[in-house]
């Protein structure tokens, strides 16, 4: 489908959640602009920006970085997406990180990935990434046709240093604490779209109706200021 009308969406959710799996969906059907945080701070830590090295240590450690570091870098990543529908993947992550976006953008849309942090667990510790594209395979859903091996580029696939165990357990409660506020905060401004579910197979057709149906609402009232 075309977009006719600039559509800035918000995916929230749970580390593991599947917000980079449905991204990629979103991404395939309705051509927004995807933004990872966690991917663009991944690429820093991987070509040794000085930025990289310093939140390398957060990152394994399970903390979230800190909110200037963070906004500055996606607020800067999206000075050049003003003219294009997006969709906006681990940011915001705090409140002050959503007020420091609602000085620059409107948010059209939240969606949030409400999924039960039990299924979570077992989820990330299954993850694998080929790191440059993003690219996320799990052995028991989604397995890349060869081990080990992404299928686009027959690149090697690798684990997150933060996916332990232990880790995992960090990033959550960094979540309940940090994060769960931020959908309140949206809910509030009467934008947030909960999806609530166990399996991303099952959750996704919901997320892809409502987008259609969000996208043809807005494209009916074209002419209105973006
Ligand atoms: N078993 C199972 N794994 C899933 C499902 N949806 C996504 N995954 C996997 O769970 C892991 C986390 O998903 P991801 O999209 O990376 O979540 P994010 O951390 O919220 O971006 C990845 O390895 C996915 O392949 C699902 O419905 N079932
Ligand atoms: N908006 C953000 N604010 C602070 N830290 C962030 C943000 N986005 C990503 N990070 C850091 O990067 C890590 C990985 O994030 P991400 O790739 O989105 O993974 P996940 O959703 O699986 O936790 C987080 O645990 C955190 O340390």
């Amino acid at each position: 489908m075309a977009i006719q009308r600039i559509l800035r969406a918000v995916i929230m959710g749970p580390p593991g959640s599947g917000k980079g799996t449905v991204s990629g969906r979103i991404v395939k059907s309705f051509g927004l602009a995807h933004l990872s945080s966690g991917d663009l701070l991944r690429s820093n830590i991987k070509s040794k920006t000085e930025l990289g090295l310093l939140m390398k240590s957060c990152i394994d450690q399970g903390q979230l970085v800190p909110d200037d570091v963070i906004s500055r870098l996606i607020l800067t990543e999206m000075r050049n997406m003003d003219q294009s529908s997006w969709l906006l993947d681990g940011f915001p992550r705090t409140v002050v990180q959503a007020e420091s976006l609602d000085n620059v953008f409107r948010v059209d849309t939240v969606i949030n990935l409400d999924v039960p942090f039990q299924t979570i667990k077992q989820r990330l510790t299954s993850r694998w990434v080929h790191q440059p594209s993003g690219r996320v395979y799990n052995i028991d859903f989604n397995p890349p046709k060869i081990a080990g091996i992404d299928d686009v580029t027959g690149e090697p696939l690798t684990q997150r240093d933060d996916d332990t165990p232990d880790t995992v357990n960090r990033r959550l409660k960094a979540y309940e604490n940090q994060t769960q506020p931020v959908l309140e905060y949206y809910r509030s401004k009467g934008v947030l779209e909960t999806f609530s579910g166990t399996e991303t197979n099952k959750i996704w057709p919901h997320v892809q109706a409502f987008l259609s149906k969000k996208l043809l609402a807005q494209n009916e009232t074209v002419g209105e200021k973006a």
